[in-house]
């Protein structure tokens, strides 16, 4: 009886993962015919979560981006929040990386362009992420990396730069500073898990293994790792420049735009501006929405603008996704 609202708009398959209080089926909207991930949290589960859950949402429809999981739908009910995502046919970046072993140098760079794209414009919006690893990162169908967050990533009081202290995160991705303790500045963090994700892209291991034994949390503390033959020097270099255990020696996010290892090859500086302003409105999705529900441009135009993340806003971020993968924008009549 639950379900009623959602099987409305969307057919549901298989179960694609499930966490603490949450389950990701895989489904299908039937106007656009476009694959989901629809993230299913059981209200009575999540208890006193569910406000830090409203602020992840919250979170979600500030966050539009080419390189981060679009929210496109939020269905509440009394039982159950449905939050009905960009679906990633790739999977999981840590399954593609264990699947080759290793990525070469050129694969990682493209890759970790794209992750640092993300997290400039996560920061830019005043986020933290704190809880980079490659689970979180998934592969679309044209190989383009999607950043996810299953933990709650949080909007810090005050803008980036205020010290958190709440521990989050996984222990074997998180910065020393996080893992001792102390007050920390979610910037800061953020670079030294990317530093962690960069290792275990060029390297197809953990630097600090699973962390489970002491020895390996005391190497992290003092920021040693092993460092293969096989890596090149400008690497190494940029690794050992995330992987500072002093949080004030790490490089920033502005330096790894334009750093040398992640220019290789690349005439630009990494573009972190999303590709997907909220403002500005695709005028062929809306001409499609006006024609389908039989509304004028300005009326549908006024109604996305609302951002409700409702059935309308679903459909037209559906069209615009479908549109910038070259397919056509068609509205299926309502058999
Ligand atoms: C082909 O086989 C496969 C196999 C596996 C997966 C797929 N595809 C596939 N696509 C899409 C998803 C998804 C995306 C976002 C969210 C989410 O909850 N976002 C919230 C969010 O991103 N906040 C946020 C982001 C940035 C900043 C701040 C806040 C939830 C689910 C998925 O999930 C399955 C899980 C399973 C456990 N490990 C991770 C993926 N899976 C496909």
């Amino acid at each position: 009886a639950d379900y009623q609202e959602v099987l409305q708009y969307y057919d549901l398959y298989e179960t694609i993962g499930s966490g603490g209080f949450a389950k990701v089926k895989l489904a299908r909207h039937l106007l656009t015919g476009e694959k989901v991930a629809i993230k299913i949290m059981d209200k009575l589960a999540l208890g006193d979560s569910l406000s830090s859950i409203k602020l992840e949402i919250d979170a979600m429809k500030n966050l539009s981006h080419q390189h981060i999981c679009r929210l496109y739908h939020v269905i509440e009910t009394s039982k159950n929040i449905f939050l009905v995502l960009e679906y990633c046919s790739g999977g999981e970046l840590y399954n593609y990386i264990t699947s080759k072993c290793r990525l070469s140098e050129e694969r990682s760079r493209a890759f970790f362009r794209q992750i640092v794209s993300a997290i400039a414009y996560v920061h830019s919006q005043g986020y933290a992420h704190r809880d980079i690893k490659p689970e979180n990162v998934l592969v679309d169908e044209e190989h383009n990396l999607k950043l996810t967050d299953f933990g709650l990533c949080a909007k810090p009081k005050g803008g980036l730069d205020k010290p958190l202290h709440t521990r989050c995160g996984s222990p074997a991705y998180a910065a020393p500073e996080v893992i001792q303790g102390k007050a920390y500045i979610g910037s800061e963090v953020d670079v030294w898990s990317m530093g962690v994700l960069l290792y275990t892209l060029l390297c197809g291991v953990h630097p600090f293994d699973a962390g489970d034994n002491t020895t390996m949390s005391v190497y992290r503390r003092n920021g040693e790792y092993n460092i293969p033959e096989w890596l090149s020097p400008s690497s190494m270099l940029l690794l050992n420049q995330m992987l500072q255990v002093d949080p004030k020696k790490r490089i920033t996010v502005k330096h790894l735009l334009h750093h040398p290892w992640l220019m290789e090859g690349y005439s630009r500086a990494v573009k972190w501006q999303t590709d997907y302003p909220l403002v500005q409105l695709d005028e062929e999705c809306i001409a499609e929405l006006s024609v389908f529900y039989k509304q004028s441009k300005e009326t549908i135009l006024d109604l996305i603008s609302e951002w409700k993340y409702d059935e309308m806003s679903a459909t037209y971020l559906l069209l615009q996704s479908k549109k910038a993968r070259g397919k056509p924008i068609r509205l299926r009549a309502p058999y």
